[in-house]
């Protein structure tokens, strides 16, 4: 069995915990709170400017161009059509992109993405991309079961945010991800097999803290508006 679905397998059970949280539920059946929406995609949008740096320590990483070349790649797409939809939820919000990217991030927003910052500078290629693939592979898992709800795909505020994870684009660098993971962990050693498990799990359950994050609107004990 390749080591991604080796992975896979072994965390299901916190895998699951993120398709059924109330957030990502609300989302497939339309009832999310939109405040509680504008939240995360704020807090989202801090994630990924950090988000898309590991793809440029990736590139520096790289031991050939056609690697490098395909880290240039991810970091546009992220910056430019990621990023794009949560510009136009802004615009919704009527939230300026200035405001956008000096808003203040939560305290795990802030510990996901200086995890795995720490992970890409100190660590191997391999550390780097099990730091980054719970990231992309659970949202486009988590998009394709959405966009599977009859309607939800076409929601008027939501359908967006489902369409762009469910893409076969989103698909196709998720994919590229995983297959580069597996190819890097063969030969590893046990020891360091363990690790790039550990960053592994460790980032899916950042993942899993961030949904909670934002459905609670979690910042600061002593900044923190009472619900
Ligand atoms: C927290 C988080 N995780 C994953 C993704 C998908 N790139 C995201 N936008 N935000």
């Amino acid at each position: 069995m390749k080591f991604s679905a080796r992975l896979y397998e072994k965390l299901q059970p916190i895998w699951r915990k993120n398709h059924t949280h109330p957030f990502v539920t609300g989302m497939g059946d339309g009832t999310l709170d939109r405040e509680k929406f504008r939240f995360y995609m704020v807090q989202d949008y801090l994630y990924l400017i950090d988000y898309a740096k590991l793809f440029a320590i990736g590139a520096v990483k790289s031991e050939d161009t056609k690697t490098m070349g395909k880290f240039a790649a991810l970091l546009d797409s992220t910056l430019n059509e990621e990023m794009s939809l949560h510009r136009q939820y802004a615009k919704r919000f009527d939230i300026s992109e200035e405001e956008l990217e000096q808003a203040e991030p939560s305290p795990i927003t802030l510990a996901y993405t200086h995890y795995m910052l720490h992970s890409a500078q100190n660590g191997t290629l391999a550390e780097l991309v099990a730091a980054l693939l719970p990231c992309m592979w659970s949202y486009w898992e988590i998009g394709k079961e959405l966009s599977q709800i009859p309607g939800a795909a076409e929601h008027e505020f939501y359908g967006e945010w489902i369409s762009m994870y469910s893409s076969e684009e989103f698909g196709e660098l998720a994919t590229w991800c995983i297959e580069l993971l597996d190819d890097l962990a063969e030969g590893k050693s046990s020891k360091e097999l363990k690790r790039l498990e550990e960053i592994f799990l460790n980032t899916t359950r950042y993942e899993y803290m961030f949904w909670d994050m934002a459905y609670h609107e979690t910042m600061w004990p002593d900044e923190q508006v009472d619900e």
